[in-house]
Order: C-alpha cells, then sequence, then structure tokens
C-alpha cells in the first residue's frame, strides 16, 4: 500500500488463489489487512512467482523469517538481472543465525549492492492507517538505498536512509525479544518501571550484540533502533509484545501461541541470538532469561529474577 501510494505499479505474490483473487476482484486482503477496506487500485495480485517477479525494478521480501530461505529458493534465478531485492523481515534464522540480509543474498544469489533492508517503528496497522510513520532503508550502495527510499516515500511514511545493513537486521530481529519481556512484565501486572528496565537493558544488549556483528552504535539509537523498540514494547498491535503479554498473564506457550495472531518472531529468533552472543562473546542476559522462558517454562519474576539478580556491576 506504501509503494502504491508512493506511486508505484505492485505486484503482490501470494501462495493462496482466494487472496489472489480477492485483491485481483475487490481489492482488499481481509486476511491479512481486516482493516484496510480498499487497497490502491495499482495494487493487482498474482499467483505465478514468474508472472509476479517479471520486469519489476524492485521486489519486496515480507515472508515470516524462519520460513524466508524455503519460500525464496523457488524464486532463485526468476528476478531480473538488475532488480532490487527488499527485506521487510525481522529475525534470526535458526539453525544458522543467519540475518535476513544473508538469507535473501545467499538464497537468491544477490550481490549485496542489489540488497536493502527497511526496518522501523512500523507497526503494519497503524501504516496501512496511513498515520505518520518513518523507516530507515539501508544499502552497501548508497544508490540503492536511495532508490527504495524514494519508491517507499508519501506524505505519511517518510524514509531515511543508511548503509548500516548489519544494524538495521540486529535491531529489528533484537528488538522483538525485548517486546516479548516486556509484554511478559505487564501481562504480569508490573507497570512502567519493570518496562523501562527490561527497555533499557534490552537496547543495552541489542546494541553490545549489533556491535559485535559489525554493526554502527549510532543505529540503535535511531528510528531502528529505540524507535522501534518503543513502538514494538508499547502497543498491543505488536504480535511479539502480544505473546510475552499472554504468557505474563499465566498462559503456556502453546496457548499463547493459539491465541496469537500472526507470527511473534522473537520466539524463534531468541535462541539464534543466545547463539550469536556465544560466538561473539557478548553476555545476553535478556535473550539467556527469554530463552528459559520459552524453553523451561521459567515464570515472569524467575526472567526479571535472572535479568536483575547477581553481582553489582557497572550500568
Ligand atoms: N506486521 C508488522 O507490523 C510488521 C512486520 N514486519 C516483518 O515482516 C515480516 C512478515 O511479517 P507479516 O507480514 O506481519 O506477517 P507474517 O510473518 O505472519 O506472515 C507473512 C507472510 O508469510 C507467509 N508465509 C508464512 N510461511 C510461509 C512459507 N513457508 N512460504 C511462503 N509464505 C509463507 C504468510 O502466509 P499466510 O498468509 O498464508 O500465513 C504471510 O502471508 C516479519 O519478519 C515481520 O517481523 C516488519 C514490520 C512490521
Ligand atoms: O516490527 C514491528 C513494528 O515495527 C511489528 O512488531 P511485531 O512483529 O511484534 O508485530
Amino acid at each position: 500500500q506504501v509503494l502504491a501510494d508512493a506511486g508505484n505499479q505492485v505486484v503482490m505474490w501470494d501462495i493462496d488463489p482466494d487472496v489472489v483473487g480477492e485483491i485481483n476482484s475487490q481489492h482488499s486482503n481481509t486476511r491479512r489487512l481486516p482493516n484496510a477496506k480498499r487497497l490502491p487500485d495499482a495494487i493487482i495480485a498474482e499467483g505465478d512467482r514468474a508472472g509476479a517477479v517479471s520486469g519489476a525494478e524492485i521486489v519486496v521480501v515480507a515472508i515470516a523469517a524462519q520460513h524466508a530461505c524455503e519460500a525464496l529458493t523457488q524464486f532463485k534465478g526468476l528476478l531480473g538481472h538488475d532488480a532490487i531485492a527488499v527485506s521487510l523481515m525481522k529475525g534470526i534464522e535458526r539453525g544458522t543465525d543467519r540475518r535476513m540480509d544473508q538469507v535473501v543474498c545467499q538464497t537468491l544469489d544477490l550481490d549485496p549492492v542489489r540488497f536493502a533492508a527497511v526496518s522501523g517503528p512500523n507497526l503494519s496497522k497503524e501504516v496501512a492507517a496511513r498515520e505518520p510513520s518513518a523507516t530507515v532503508v539501508a544499502s552497501a550502495d548508497a544508490d540503492t538505498a536511495m532508490k527504495v527510499a524514494r519508491a517507499c516515500t508519501t506524505d505519511y511514511f517518510k524514509a531515511f536512509v543508511s548503509d548500516d545493513v548489519i544494524g538495521l537486521e540486529m535491531c529489528g530481529s533484537l528488538k522483538n525479544v525485548t517486546a516479548l519481556a516486556v509484554g511478559m512484565s505487564r501481562g504480569a501486572g508490573f507497570g512502567e518501571n519493570t518496562a523501562a528496565m527490561i527497555q533499557a537493558r534490552g537496547l543495552a544488549e541489542l546494541t553490545a550484540l549489533g556491535e559485535a556483528c559489525g554493526a554502527k552504535s549510532k543505529t540503535f539509537a535511531g528510528l531502528a533502533g529505540v524507535g522501534d523498540l518503543v513502538a514494538t514494547c508499547g502497543s498491543s498491535l505488536s504480535r511479539n509484545y502480544t505473546f510475552g503479554f499472554n504468557l505474563g498473564q499465566g498462559k503456556s506457550i502453546e496457548e499463547a501461541t493459539r491465541v496469537s495472531k500472526g507470527v511473534a518472531e522473537g520466539v524463534p529468533t531468541t535462541d539464534a541470538v543466545v547463539a550469536l552472543g556465544r560466538r561473539y562473546r557478548v553476555e545476553t542476559p535478556l535473550a539467556t532469561a527469554m530463552s528459559h522462558v520459552l524453553d523451561q517454562g521459567l515464570s515472569c519474576r524467575g526472567m526479571i529474577d535472572e535479568l536483575f539478580g547477581g553481582q553489582i556491576t557497572a550500568e
């Protein structure tokens, strides 16, 4: 919708012919955006992968991160030779600990100069409602970043450019782990002090790990870092926050998964963050405590005690 509002012709690919049919015949996608009454006429849908990307200058990937490799494998060789791939995904691939830029470029055999990551405080339902929002477009190539930023800038959606792809990928992925913990604290009845404590420690953790992975510090103080952390940790529109809230209210992982609408990317990403911390020798107390919640059923109080117990140290 943002791309169409910015003046682009947009082709949506979906695996489900019913979704393709609804977009083309009714200009709506009630399964994914029930509150978007009518999508712009510039959006059409296509069920054939080659048809969907044929002639596309920019191909945007917004698939559940843990399924990105599987889904993109079937698009390999279909993109135009100068097409740019853009990832909106926020996750670290379990088992490989790959960031989404690595998954997209390696799966599509794409030179990083033809890749851009987009990340920021962009809760989709508020973006779809055309509420004022901003995001960051990062690419190794400045022209690529600018081309994508121009393609997604409207009178309500502002894009900034960056060259810190690693920083954007780490921000987007790790903030979801913090959102799980903040949601859990709120679901358990704790207030603003506890939420702020977890967010501040989460920001410190994602900054330390991100820098160890090669990210730039200033990225974490920007829209993709603290900006997205504030939006995600403060809204019931966030799937990760809501998943955590349900856990905090005493629901099991299975129950929380069942009642959550959509994918909480932080759940599969938590263990990958712990693994990255081990690889880069960066302590990840928040991700580790959340992994104990997700893998061992640790309570909210247990998570907080684990996170804030122990020796008195420098902040
Ligand atoms: N929602 C939001 O507010 C925001 C989301 N993002 C990121 O965008 C990415 C996509 O999230 P979102 O669009 O919200 O929704 P989901 O992650 O729930 O699903 C995205 C799409 O992935 C599809 N999908 C799931 N598994 C597969 C598969 N194996 N093969 C092909 N397609 C598959 C889903 O299909 P189906 O419809 O059939 O389930 C859905 O259409 C995530 O990484 C998220 O972090 C970024 C910013 C904001
Ligand atoms: O990334 C998002 C907002 O920027 C969406 O957050 P959730 O994936 O938690 O819904």
